[in-house]
């Protein structure tokens, strides 16, 4: 079974990813989540901010990972291929505003940039019709893990040393995984947020004019950009880096896609495939810093299942899991 799009539990189906003011809907958890996890989303949060030292409890508006980071301004214009492929808004071809968020993976939001992590890219892609479709990246190419329990044991790993060997030992396909990840240094400190890829994990079913379906995987790949003069050394590193080259000249990414050939599996986050295309869909040319949304109070969540007509979710039990993972730590940004 394919999900077309809005399945979330609490009915909503964003049309933007910026929450002002008001709370954020809080998803509960069945069916959905009852069906994808033997966890809920308070037990997956919970757990997340204790590996980090935070408390269950609201202590900042930070987000329980990717707690470090900021927000960038700037446009996607999609090649005729994404066009021949799916019908949704953003991929015909005519330029959409995008905003974009560069993180550190961890839930520490005064962790120094040069501290081993996986870095995170949000896009959210503004639609002429006022809705909004977003793509999370890491810089992990492979996902390590396929349940969210599994998620949330191997973040405890990651945090605490002695957990390591029980982990490897309950997830041993795990291991394939992570010395593909090392081979890639995906958690080590680059020199600048745009000279890494960011891989979205998932798989999302591409729908054309004509009905014909491809599931697709995307990659959010650096083309180059003008290396800022100085040299970055301090605790904000990544930022400080990332404003000197974007006042430099724009910083540009591929949208890659690579399209299932018979057999890849769309649902296994896991899953290694021998895609029968890869393509350019587009390019997203970040121009500089935006201005703060949440400065004044104001939520912005990046969700992977927030996809519109043309765009369709897999069963994978990660990403069906992942926007009440993030509504649920919303409520504990806003207390
Ligand atoms: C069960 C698996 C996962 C769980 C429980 C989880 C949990 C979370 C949570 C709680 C947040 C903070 C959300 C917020 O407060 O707005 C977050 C952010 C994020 N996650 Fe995940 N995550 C999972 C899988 C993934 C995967 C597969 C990716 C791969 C791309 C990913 C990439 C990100 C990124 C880039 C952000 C930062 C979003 C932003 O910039 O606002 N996560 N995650």
């Amino acid at each position: 079974m394919r999900r077309r799009s809005g399945h979330r539990d609490d009915g909503r189906r964003g049309p933007a990813a910026v929450v002002r003011g008001g709370h954020p809907p809080v998803a509960a958890g069945c069916p959905i989540v009852c069906r994808v996890s033997a966890v809920t989303p308070a037990a997956v949060v919970d757990r997340l901010r204790a590996a980090f030292g935070r408390p269950t409890e609201p202590d900042t508006p930070h987000r329980t990972l990717h707690a470090k980071g900021a927000f960038y301004a700037g446009t996607f214009t999609a090649t005729p291929r994404a066009a021949e492929l799916s019908t949704a808004g953003h991929l015909q071809g005519s330029e959409v505003p995008i905003l974009v968020r560069w993180s550190n993976g961890g839930g520490n939001h005064r962790a120094p940039d040069k501290a081993p992590d996986v870095r995170g890219m949000s896009v959210s892609f503004k639609l002429p019709d006022g809705t909004a479709t977003d793509i999370l990246g890491q810089t992990a190419p492979r996902f390590v893990v396929r349940t969210p329990e599994a998620f949330v044991e191997f973040t405890e790993a990651a945090r605490n040393p002695r957990k390591l060997p029980g982990f490897l030992l309950r997830h041993r396909d795990a291991v394939p995984a992570l010395l593909v990840n090392g081979k890639a240094r995906a958690l080590i400190s680059p020199r600048s947020y745009a000279a890494v890829p960011y891989f979205a994990v998932h798989a999302f079913r591409w729908v054309a004019a004509d009905g014909t379906g491809s599931w697709v995987r995307y990659v959010l790949r650096p083309q180059s950009s003008t290396d800022p003069e100085g040299s970055f050394e301090g605790r904000d590193r990544l930022r400080e880096e990332i404003v000197a080259r974007l006042a430099a000249g724009p910083v540009t990414f591929t949208l890659e896609v690579s399209v299932a050939a018979d057999g890849d599996d769309p649902n296994d986050p896991m899953s290694v495939w021998k895609p029968r295309e890869v393509f350019d869909a587009g390019t997203l040319t970040i121009t500089g810093p935006a201005d703060d949304p949440e400065a004044d109070g104001g939520v912005v969540v990046f969700d992977p299942t927030r996809v519109v007509d043309g765009i369709e979710l897999s069963e994978d039990p990660i990403l069906l899991f992942r926007p009440q993972a993030y509504a649920e730590s919303v409520r504990r940004r806003l207390g």
